[in-house]
């Protein structure tokens, strides 16, 4: 869906994208994640032919960008930083007067996708209400509308949950979740750890410009071949593992062990308390700091 070689942006003596190779897959929901300059908005940018290259190449939908980007562009719903709006209209004249100016998209069927994107972001019941009444999250929320008018098959969101409340990130997360199962593939950068964890399916992870590391979230999150138990009887539980147990807070245990049934029935047989355990899995915040050396000091958690 989207493919990048080599990629790099530089501006004078900055360089903002520096040699990425990007593989976004059809059905993903891909988080960019990187601290603030990292050069998240910059890639954005590039994937929707709005700054040139320095070098490298890309590929958006099967087509190359920019030399395509006509062809692309109508077949691709964007979000980019601080979406504009007349704050004199409504919602609904704003979405009209933008169906009108862009290509493709059939009038006849101009009403009932504005009510449809409307309804999908939750913002059909303000009706009449001019854009410059509207909270920040609501302008971002009608920035993504504008996204879905013309039901797109990929979605680039640049910071998609920027200035919302805990609320509204969740409805926008349940939104692209609910896209994403249709079959919408979801491209959004982020510099929030926590949002890309609960959103993505997959993750590249961006330092100075550079990619450091591009996977499946669910293989960056492998098991540790550790188990974490909690117990009151933690005192016993070391006596018992003797040297499994490589880490104690508390109640808290951290036993080297691959199988935690197998851990739990073993503890309940010598008459162990167990009130939780489970598998002992990497952190995103883990995994930046492994690749970047920083972590929750530059990206968010
Ligand atoms: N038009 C420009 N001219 C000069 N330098 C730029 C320009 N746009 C971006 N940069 C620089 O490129 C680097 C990456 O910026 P970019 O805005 O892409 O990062 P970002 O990860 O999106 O950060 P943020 O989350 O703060 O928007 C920064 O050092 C920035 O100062």
């Amino acid at each position: 869906m989207i493919v990048t070689r080599g990629l790099t942006k530089r501006y004078g003596r900055v360089l903002a994208v520096d040699g990425v190779d990007l593989d976004v897959r059809e059905g993903d929901r891909y988080g960019f994640l990187g601290p603030n300059g990292s050069g998240k908005t910059t890639m954005v940018r590039l994937l929707l032919g709005l700054v040139y290259a320095t070098s490298g190449e890309i590929e958006v939908l099967g087509e190359r960008v920019p030399a395509r980007s006509r062809s692309v562009l109508p077949r691709i719903g964007a979000l980019v930083e601080g979406p504009a709006a007349y704050p004199h209209l409504s919602g609904r004249q704003n979405l009209a007067l933008l169906d009108a100016a862009g290509p493709g998209g059939s009038r006849r069927t101009r009403k009932s996708r504005i009510e449809d994107a409307l309804e999908q972001v939750g913002l059909s019941g303000v009706d009449r209400r001019p854009v410059r009444t509207y909270s920040l999250g609501m302008r971002q929320r009608l920035g993504l509308a504008a996204a879905l008018l013309r039901r797109p098959s990929l979605l680039i969101l640049d910071e998609p949950t920027n200035g919302l409340d805990p609320r509204g990130i969740r409805e926008i997360r349940d939104l692209l979740t609910g896209l994403n199962e249709a079959g919408t593939t979801v491209f959004l950068s982020s510099h929030l750890l926590a949002e890309v964890e609960q959103l993505c399916t997959r993750v590249g992870i961006v330092d100075r410009g550079r990619l450091v590391v591009q996977d499946d979230l669910a293989t960056l999150r492998a098991p540790t071949g550790h188990v974490e138990v909690a117990t009151p009887d933690a005192a016993r539980v070391v006596a018992m593992l003797d040297g499994r147990v490589v880490d104690r807070d508390g109640e808290r245990l951290v036993v080297r062990h691959a199988d935690p049934a197998a851990l739990n029935a073993a503890l309940v047989a010598e008459g162990i308390r167990v009130s939780a355990i489970g598998t002992r899995r990497r952190t995103l915040e883990d995994v930046v700091l492994e690749v970047t050396g920083h972590g929750s000091d530059r990206v968010a958690p």
